[in-house]
């Protein structure tokens, strides 16, 4: 609600709800469209890809080419490929119904005095929905979690930029703790290794490699700063130490390269390939850069890479899923909240 002229928004007067306030968590995940159709993909699209974190490019030179070209095209592209992976059963994207899922896991774990809720970068429901429910609920402290193990101005950045956008609007603002990326957490390495274990011991095979596929980002990104490739390297390096596997048996590559400029290399599908065209038959892929399995995990990689790798000669290939909302994913995300809630507690 607005005030009249005022650019802020309008509160009645009222006393704080538990008197002295509550704090409040809110997860945040990126964000995905809200059906399998051209408009509800272009404008999902069209909304992510206008935001600066990602897009560099001078908006002048990049507006043009989004509106000319990209949200012509590739909304019918996309549009298919989340057709394959939509949730029939909630009519929704795997993203949508996962992130539902953690954050319920968490208001669960943390108990009625802790009030969760979440958001999306892009799309609905929006970080500004997020922190309006947790303001409804008396929340006064607020822990903002963005679920991105590494860190990416892409990514982590963004989404805090949002959250605070959203407070530039208010009046009584809440304090804000935002939670660090966790690439090296024992308790997310822990988590990873027995997702890779309970994956392995239902296997007829043993994967002669494990491929650990992270979200790209364009390699100018990286020469100017954004120190995501090295926050990687620590979740592989952790990784690999705890599952005990020699580091040639673990390879880091980068996946889901979008436009022509040059990305973080090696990248995924040339790499399984070569594997397969090597004589490695046997296979798995993990992607710990994803909290939450997505059009990039089910369809990228659990599905095209998977042929490419069968179709270039590999015989086995296993997808060890992210973490989602398994009671380690929620364990983690309770440990990362509860150490930030530490520092909004009053004396
Ligand atoms: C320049 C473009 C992009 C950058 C930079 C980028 C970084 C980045 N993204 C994720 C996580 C996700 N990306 C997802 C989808 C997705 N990403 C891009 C482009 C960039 N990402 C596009 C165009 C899309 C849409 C899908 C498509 O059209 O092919 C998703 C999945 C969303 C879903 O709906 O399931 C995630 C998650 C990270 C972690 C990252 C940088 C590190
Ligand atoms: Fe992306
Ligand atoms: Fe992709």
């Amino acid at each position: 609600m607005s005030g009249g002229l005022s650019p802020f928004i309008h509160h009645p007067p009222h006393e704080p709800v538990p008197p002295n306030g509550r704090i409040g968590v809110l997860l945040i995940n990126l964000g995905t469209p809200s059906g399998t159709d051209y408009f509800s993909v272009r404008r999902y699209l069209g909304e992510f890809l206008s935001d600066r974190r990602v897009i560099e490019m001078t908006p002048w030179l990049w507006k043009p080419i989004l509106h000319g070209m990209v949200l012509a095209t590739r909304p019918f592209r996309s549009g298919a490929n989340y057709a394959r992976i939509w949730d029939r059963t909630h009519n929704a994207s795997p993203l949508t119904v996962i992130t539902r899922a953690q954050a319920e896991g968490l208001a669960k774990e943390l108990g009625p005095q802790t009030p969760v809720s979440w958001g999306m970068r892009y799309g609905t429901p929006s970080i500004s929905q997020g922190l309006d429910s947790l303001l409804a609920q008396g929340c006064d402290r607020i822990v903002c979690l963005p679920m991105y193990p590494q860190y990416s101005a892409t990514t982590t950045a963004t989404a805090n930029d949002q959250v605070f956008r959203h407070l530039m609007r208010l009046r009584c603002q809440p304090a804000i703790v935002t939670v660090l990326p966790f690439a090296d957490d024992p308790a997310y390495i822990g988590a990873l290794a027995q997702s890779v274990r309970a994956c392995w011991s239902r296997l007829s095979f043993t994967p002669q490699r494990l491929v650990v596929s992270f979200h790209g980002l364009p390699k100018s990104y990286v020469t100017a700063g954004d120190p995501y490739p090295r926050e990687c390297a620590l979740t592989v390096k952790a990784l690999s130490a705890v599952l005990d596997m020699p580091p040639q048996q673990v390879l880091l590559t980068y996946q889901s390269r979008f436009g022509p400029a040059e990305w973080l290399q090696p990248y995924t599908l040339p790499t399984v390939t070569a594997l397969a065209q090597q004589g490695i038959k046997d296979i798995a892929v993990i992607a710990p850069g994803f909290m939450t399995d997505c059009i990039e995990t089910l369809d990228e990689l659990d599905h095209e890479l998977r042929e490419a790798f069968l179709q270039a000669g590999g015989k086995n290939f296993a997808y060890v899923p992210c973490l989602n909302a398994t009671p380690q994913a929620i364990g983690l995300l309770a440990g990362l909240s509860r150490q930030a809630m530490r520092g909004l507690e009053r004396p």
